[in-house]
């Protein structure tokens, strides 16, 4: 059994700083979980926490059926059945491949013979066969990447924890590492947790992404439902660059508070709303996703584009509208940064607002001949002109 098993678990640094606040998480035998949260959030703290560098202050940590940490007992890490890669310095320069990567199975006692075996059946894993009298200096960054990885896998742990293992990396080389390192956990059916600030290589790679923020979990899920179904606005924040805009929704739609954006009900999703009522105007947040917002080149358009990247689809746009900054990926849209738009938006996400006031206007009655009443088919809305 190779699950790991977080249950309650809290931890505060002296001087009485927050790194974890009741984590309940649960990694199945063989599952690749990323971790990811804006800096700050925990995700080291967490990963530290499972390896036995530090210690909860409440709470279990079970690896298998084993308890490897908890108030009153914590486990070494050498004793955890661990394998690590993080992100730099992980090859010791004055010792050749062969010797960096035997080293956990020195330290276990494992016979010259078996260790040499070992070695070079992980040396193939990892797509650097033969490589064991090589000095370390003499390899590219990502064939150092690999050593790690190797001698992260030769004591066949139990349980594979990343640690920003392939951010040092250029592109090619880490999309290319990250297809080769998914294959050979697989192979290997390792569990493993990943630890990323990468949402790209989290969404890519893992078959659930756990979101961190304040020390605390804020949703587990696989990349689809994180994508498709945040379980907040943060989330959808976080995960898919989506605008925040506090406001109003009723059986009329949305309406921001200080500002033009206005969207009607059948463009707006209000299933995560927990059955919070519309009809009397119920204060939100709504989540814009730059996949669902359109800029329109209009000379006496309200937005301006302020940044434009390109992007094989469309280009990836920063808005400012009215002071309002909304990001756009639609496809097939070109626009140069100082182009003057309008702003359509398909659709939208409405969550409870984290706060009990309302933002703006209350509209409780849906307005006579608005875009809502009769609209047949959704159709993208230009708002805010
Ligand atoms: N040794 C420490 N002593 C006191 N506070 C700490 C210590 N290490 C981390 N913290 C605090 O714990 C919180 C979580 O930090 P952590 O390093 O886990 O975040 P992170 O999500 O990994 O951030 P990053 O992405 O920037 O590496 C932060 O508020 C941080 O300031």
């Amino acid at each position: 059994m190779s699950s790991v098993a977080l249950e309650s678990v809290s931890l505060s640094y002296p001087g009485g700083h927050l790194g974890l606040a009741d984590v309940d998480l649960r990694i199945g035998d063989g599952e690749f979980v990323a971790l990811v949260g804006p800096s700050g959030s925990g995700k080291t703290t967490l990963l530290r926490t499972v390896a036995g560098f530090i210690a909860p202050t409440a709470g279990t940590v079970r690896i298998g059926d084993t308890v490897v940490a908890s108030p009153s007992r914590s486990l070494e890490p050498e004793r955890r059945g661990l394998g690590m890669v993080f992100q730099q310095h992980a090859v010791w320069p004055h010792w050749n491949v062969g010797r960096n990567i035997e080293y956990p199975l020195r330290r276990g006692g494992v016979s010259r013979a078996e260790r040499r075996r070992r070695v070079a059946e992980a040396l193939d894993l990892v797509g650097l066969p033969g490589a064991e009298r090589r000095n370390p200096a003499t390899l590219s960054g990502g064939q150092r990447q690999r050593v790690a990885i190797a001698r992260a896998i030769v004591a066949r742990p139990r349980v594979l924890l990343l640690d920003e293992a392939l951010s040092a990396l250029d592109e090619p080389l880490r999309d290319r590492l990250r297809l080769e390192l998914r294959a050979l956990t697989r192979e290997l059916g390792l569990t493993v947790l990943h630890v990323t600030h990468d949402r790209s290589e989290a969404l890519a790679l893992a078959d659930r992404v756990v979101v961190v923020d304040g020390g605390r979990v804020q949703q587990v899920a696989t990349p689809a439902e994180l994508v498709e179904r945040p379980a907040s606005a943060f989330v959808a924040g976080f995960v898919s660059d989506a605008a925040i805009v506090p406001g109003v929704l009723d059986h009329a739609g949305f309406r921001a508070g200080q500002h033009p954006l206005a969207l009607p009900f059948e463009r707006v999703d209000g299933t995560r709303l927990d059955g919070q009522g519309r009809n009397g105007g119920a204060a939100v947040e709504l989540a814009v996703s730059p996949e669902h917002v359109r800029a329109i080149p209009d000379p006496s358009g309200p937005a301006t584009v302020t940044s434009s990247l390109f992007g094989r689809g469309g280009d990836d746009l920063v808005i400012d509208w009215q002071g309002l900054s909304i990001r756009s990926r639609a496809h097939g849209v070109r626009c140069a940064a100082g182009t003057r738009v309008r702003v359509e938006i398909e659709r939208a996400t409405a969550f409870r607002s984290p706060t009990t006031e309302t933002h703006g206007r209350v509209v409780s009655e849906p307005s006579a001949g608005s875009s809502v009443a009769g609209a047949a088919r959704p159709r993208p809305v230009s708002v805010g002109v």
